[in-house]
């Protein structure tokens, strides 16, 4: 895994065996967390809670999931991205009592404030249980003055900053936020006739693959800066009450969701991962095209690096064609799917490692040919030098590495775990791409532009709203702590 990735939320509500469909929920949302995995249920008027570290199969026992029963439900897989990594009680969702009630909690994202209110709790004396940012909305709502739970949730989403996705549930409601940027998904589904005597059920989750795992319908995204309320009301009327946070820095939707995080079965931001990864591979076509062969060569052969690359290799063949540039689609290594992205690669030998044991390239489609190698993102280059080596021994003629995004040059501090800015290979050659190309050992090497991402997943996504960029500029939609800069014109 080069990256770590962010977190999965799900959550259910008037949903005949809540915890189950929770449960699968979350087996849905497993490639987006594997450190930790919770689930609370509301079984009556008791919240219960079971979470431990691993993969959501590993934490849950099916008696677990049967003692938690319930009709109300939320769960979380987990990456960490801020506080402890190993300590349980940092693990979501946060379960607590209040003045209002009982209220569990969980969040994908990291608060770009979280020092500022951390020292702010802390120098009241209040006491925390977890370093991890998302326990300070925990705080922010149970200090609010406000008088109704609705408004004491409000009122802390608008004291929180950064990237939020947070679902919750209470005695009385479940309610969903995203934050104003939108920068993470978040999305509403409807379970027909699932609730209690036949009535309609509805979930909520970071991505609608989940939705399809539970058969729930898709309905909408949640906005961004949008607070959803679902209750009783919803479950008669089939409408949710909606409040609207205010907006301070305009909207930025993680891009690299569409890039490399997502699953490419999902829809996120209101569009299909797969449509939106072609589509880059088409602009990556038009950008940096197939060489060119001799008459009676061989056609080359444009081929992905499994798995995230797939689609957007097929957009690029697809629109190669179209540019009367004959070539072949095929697949140039088999990867193996028992090594999972859990596997531990502390150090670079051992990362060099993992790449060989994760592919083997496949000599009867790659021998003599021009080979078109499309990824979806360098990161510290591992997996492309080493992939490199294996597609000449294999008998290729020529390599061309081929990027359906910029160079990666800045980390994210939205939710994403990445490599520090040194580690990051762009950044061992100051963007000078010949350069990087010959490290490689490539005859070429082509990443999409910017300006090339960012209209290509506007024009397929169709969205109206801005995307983040900024792991691509170092420029930051929202100030970060400590020394981050701001994008403030936000202008693409
Ligand atoms: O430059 P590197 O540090 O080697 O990292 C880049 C690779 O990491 C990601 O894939 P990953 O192996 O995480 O998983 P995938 O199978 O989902 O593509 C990405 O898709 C690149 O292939
Ligand atoms: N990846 C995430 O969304 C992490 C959520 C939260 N910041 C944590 O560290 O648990
Ligand atoms: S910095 Fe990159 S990964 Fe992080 S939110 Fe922005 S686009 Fe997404
Ligand atoms: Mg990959």
């Amino acid at each position: 895994m080069a990256y770590k990735e962010k977190c999965g939320v799900f959550g259910v509500y008037n949903v005949e065996k809540a915890a189950h469909t929770t449960y699968y929920g979350m087996v849905g949302l497993q490639h987006r967390g594997q450190e930790g995995a919770g689930l609370v249920s509301c079984n009556q008027s008791e919240f219960r809670l079971h979470r431990g570290h691993g993969l959501v199969t590993d934490v849950f026992t099916p008696d677990d999931v049967d003692s938690l029963g319930g009709i109300n439900a939320i769960g979380h897989t987990r990456y960490s991205t801020a506080g402890g990594k190993t300590q349980l009680e940092g693990f979501q969702p946060f379960c607590v009592h209040y003045r209002m009630g009982n209220l569990a909690l969980a969040h994908n994202g990291n608060l770009s404030n979280a020092t500022e209110l951390r020292a702010f709790f802390e120098n009241q004396g209040v006491l925390t249980q977890s370093t991890v940012d998302s326990e300070l909305f925990l705080h922010l709502i149970s200090h609010s003055k406000r008088s109704s739970q609705i408004d004491q949730i409000f009122d802390a989403m608008t004291q929180a900053e950064g990237a939020f996705s947070v679902i919750i549930l209470t005695d009385r409601f479940f309610c969903a936020v995203r934050d104003p940027n939108g920068f993470r998904p978040l999305c509403i589904g409807r379970l027909k006739g699932r609730g209690r005597d036949g009535t309609d059920g509805y979930c909520v989750a970071s991505e609608t693959c989940a939705l399809d795992l539970c058969k729930a319908e898709y309905v909408r995204d949640v906005e961004p800066g949008e607070m959803i309320i679902i209750d009783k009301k919803t479950v008669q009327t089939g409408t949710f009450s909606s409040l609207k946070l205010p907006q301070k820095f305009g909207t930025s939707q993680c891009i690299f969701e569409y890039v490399y995080f997502a699953r490419p079965d999902s829809r996120v931001f209101g569009e299909f991962v797969t449509k939106v990864r072609r589509e880059l591979g088409r602009q990556l076509a038009r950008e940096w095209p197939v060489p060119k062969v001799e008459e009676g060569e061989l056609l080359p052969v444009i081929i992905p690096i499994p798995e995230s690359a797939t689609h957007a290799t097929l957009g690029y063949h697809e629109e190669s064609v179209k540019m009367g540039r004959p070539c072949i689609f095929d697949f140039g290594f088999f990867r193996n799917p028992y090594v999972g992205r859990s596997f531990i690669s502390p150090s670079q030998e051992l990362r060099d490692l993992k790449v060989l044991c994760k592919f083997n390239p496949m000599e009867h489609t790659l021998k003599d040919r021009i080979v078109v190698v499309v990824d979806d993102s360098i990161v510290r280059g591992t997996t492309a030098r080493q992939l490199v080596k294996l597609l000449y021994a294999a008998g290729a003629k020529q390599v061309h590495v081929r990027i359906s995004s910029p160079p990666v040059t800045d980390p994210c501090f939205y939710g994403m775990d990445f490599p520090s800015k040194e580690e990051l290979f762009a950044n061992k050659y100051q963007g000078d791409i010949e350069a990087m190309a010959a490290w490689l050992q490539v005859d070429s090497l082509g990443y999409l532009t910017p300006e090339g991402l960012v209209e290509a997943a506007t024009r397929s996504s169709g969205t109206r709203h801005s995307f983040c960029r900024a792991c691509f500029t170092g420029v930051y939609p929202v100030p970060i702590e400590p020394t981050g800069r701001r994008d403030s014109s936000l202008d693409w």
